[in-house]
């Protein structure tokens, strides 16, 4: 990795931190990904949450059956539909997670020096002395000495429900550990952690094979996070699947990076996958803290130049229940934008945290704050180094785009698009200014039926740095005759003009194809 900061050089004016932010919908290119849930899912809350700036919405089904989270999704709909305000749908699968369930939701007291066994019989009642895990290999997998993390589904850190204890022996389908410290476990869910073991469970259990085929088929959801991937066969075998569920096949994976393991097969992994969560959550447990940046930095600086959607968890854990982020969270949101990151996402802030919306306002104003002062001139040398000669024509096409724009200064770069290919390329060289994603649908068929694309394309985009879509109408499908485009481009500028980003005698920059050439054009308006 080269050593360039990606902070602006020039003197930033002390007194210009105090100037206050433009308050539109654009006024962050970063995206925010939530997690609905308990806090998180009526109508109302998801209109603000759409407002706020939410693009992408979360189902986690770590928690929740079925009819849960439709619920929740039909209330997205209507979301949607009440604010115009487009938004994608991510599947979260459980994979390979180790959980403890206390039934009876009582209180689990547990005292610093104490004996706790956990067990691999499911029958067994949670207690301070004995807990049911549901993995019965555990007791084949840990030595003494291993260290087990244990604690509320979603864990903030700054909780005193979790615990760490220490393995002491394994007997039979039992572990025997040592509590580190003292704690009271609450709840009906304890996620747990083994740090730097290999657990022998399928990255896709039968459980979210049959979530993907039955949730995931009937609400057509944009993207997978697929938990725990360790190796690219895991992303491999995620894409067998969808693709045999019709629709499915346009569905995009984003492989969850929260162990070592999938640390040390990262860049495999980053060739199959469309893109990466870095799930600092469970991998903050797996790697030393100080280790924790490291990763973060060298990770999002792969998916840059890959050009593949990156994505940062868990960065305002304390505002589950505080109106404001702590300074360290804070500076920590605007570091993951410096370092290029594509999104962030919340976790238990949305889900059952107190202050769902404020926490997505807040994300979205520092966001804006440090894309502002994003060395986007280094970012740009960087990534066109880092690009083989000769470089393919349409990413040739992207980068002169971009350049173009910052070099005329354009409020807007267009870009016409059905794969969204030419639009994740321009994204790449993160544009200072929004994008507006054209995306022309496509008729395909599958030899039964045919069907427009479009509307998968239009969506995976609201999870990329800068991209704004919009569906062009179908019946101008992939024509690129000059009329065609320039009535479309007359609907886009129109929707700039209304979303605020575009003014009277603004410079727009667009790219699209005319003919069979792809170009790039500076456009004035009068
Ligand atoms: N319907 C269209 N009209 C005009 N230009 C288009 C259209 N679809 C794509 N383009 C342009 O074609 C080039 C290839 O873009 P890409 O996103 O890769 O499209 P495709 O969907 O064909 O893969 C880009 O310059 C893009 O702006
Ligand atoms: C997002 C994370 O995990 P989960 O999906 O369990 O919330 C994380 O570990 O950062
Ligand atoms: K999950
Ligand atoms: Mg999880």
């Amino acid at each position: 990795m080269q050593a360039t900061q990606l902070l602006l050089e020039e003197p930033i004016r002390l007194a210009s931190i105090l100037e206050p932010s433009s308050p539109t919908a654009f006024s962050a290119l970063t995206k925010i990904i939530g997690t609905l849930g308990p806090h998180s899912r009526d109508v109302e809350t998801i209109e603000a949450l759409l407002m706020a700036g939410m693009s992408v919405a979360r189902f986690d089904f770590s928690w929740g059956d079925d009819a849960y989270h439709q619920e929740t999704l039909e209330n997205l709909k209507k979301a949607v539909k009440n604010t115009r305000r487009l938004c994608a749908v991510m599947l979260d699968t459980v994979g390979p997670e180790l959980y403890v369930s206390n039934k009876n939701e009582h209180a689990i007291e547990l005292q610093e020096g104490a004996t706790l066994v956990l067990t691999g019989d499911k029958s067994v009642d949670a207690s301070a002395e004995v807990l049911p895990i549901n993995y019965e290999g555990l007791a084949t997998v840990v030595k003494k000495g291993d260290t087990i993390f244990l604690g509320q589904y979603l864990f903030t850190g700054s909780e005193t429900t979790s615990v760490w204890l220490e393995v002491v022996e394994a007997k039979g389908k039992d572990v025997v550990c040592t509590v580190k410290n003292t704690a009271t476990l609450t709840g009906s869910l304890f996620t747990a952690h083994v740090s730097q073991v290999r657990i022998d469970l399928p990255t896709l259990s039968e459980a979210d094979l049959n979530v993907m085929a039955t949730w995931g088929v009937r609400n057509q959801v944009d993207f997978i996070s697929l938990s725990y991937t360790r190796h690219a066969d895991d992303v491999r075998a995620c894409r067998a699947h969808l693709d045999k569920l019709g629709d499915l096949r346009q569905t995009q994976i984003f492989a969850k990076i929260e162990n070592y393991e999938g640390l040390a097969h990262f860049d495999e992994i980053l060739e199959e996958a469309d893109g990466i969560i870095l799930s600092r959550g469970n991998l903050g447990i797996d790697l030393p803290p100080e280790k924790v940046f490291l990763f973060q930095k060298v990770a999002l600086h792969k998916c840059n130049v890959a050009g593949k959607a990156s994505i940062v968890t868990r960065v305002v854990d304390s505002m589950v229940d505080s109106p404001r982020p702590t300074r360290a969270e804070a500076t920590d949101v605007a570091n993951a934008v410096l370092d290029g990151t594509d999104g962030i996402m919340l976790g238990a802030e949305t889900l059952r945290g107190l202050y769902p919306v404020e926490t997505i306002t807040t994300i979205r104003k520092i966001s804006a704050e440090a894309e502002k002062v994003f060395n986007q001139a280094v970012y740009f040398k960087r990534t066109i180094k880092g690009v083989k000669e000769p470089m393919q024509h349409l990413e040739s096409i992207a980068s002169s785009a971009v350049r173009a724009a910052t070099k005329v200064r354009a409020s807007v770069i267009v870009v016409f698009t059905s794969s969204g290919r030419c639009a994740r390329l321009i994204a790449k060289y993160r544009p200072t200014m929004p994008v507006l994603c054209v995306v022309i649908p496509r008729l395909t068929t599958n030899h039964l039926r045919w069907s427009f694309t479009g509307a998968f394309q239009a969506r995976q985009c609201l999870a990329i740095r800068g991209l704004f879509p919009m569906l062009a109408d179908p019946r101008h499908s992939s024509d690129s005759a000059s009329t065609t485009n320039e009535s479309i481009l007359k609907v886009a500028l129109d929707h700039g003009k209304a979303a605020g980003i575009v003014k009277a005698h603004d410079r727009i920059v667009v790219c699209q194809k005319v003919g069979d050439s792809s170009v790039v054009k500076i456009i004035e308006l009068d």
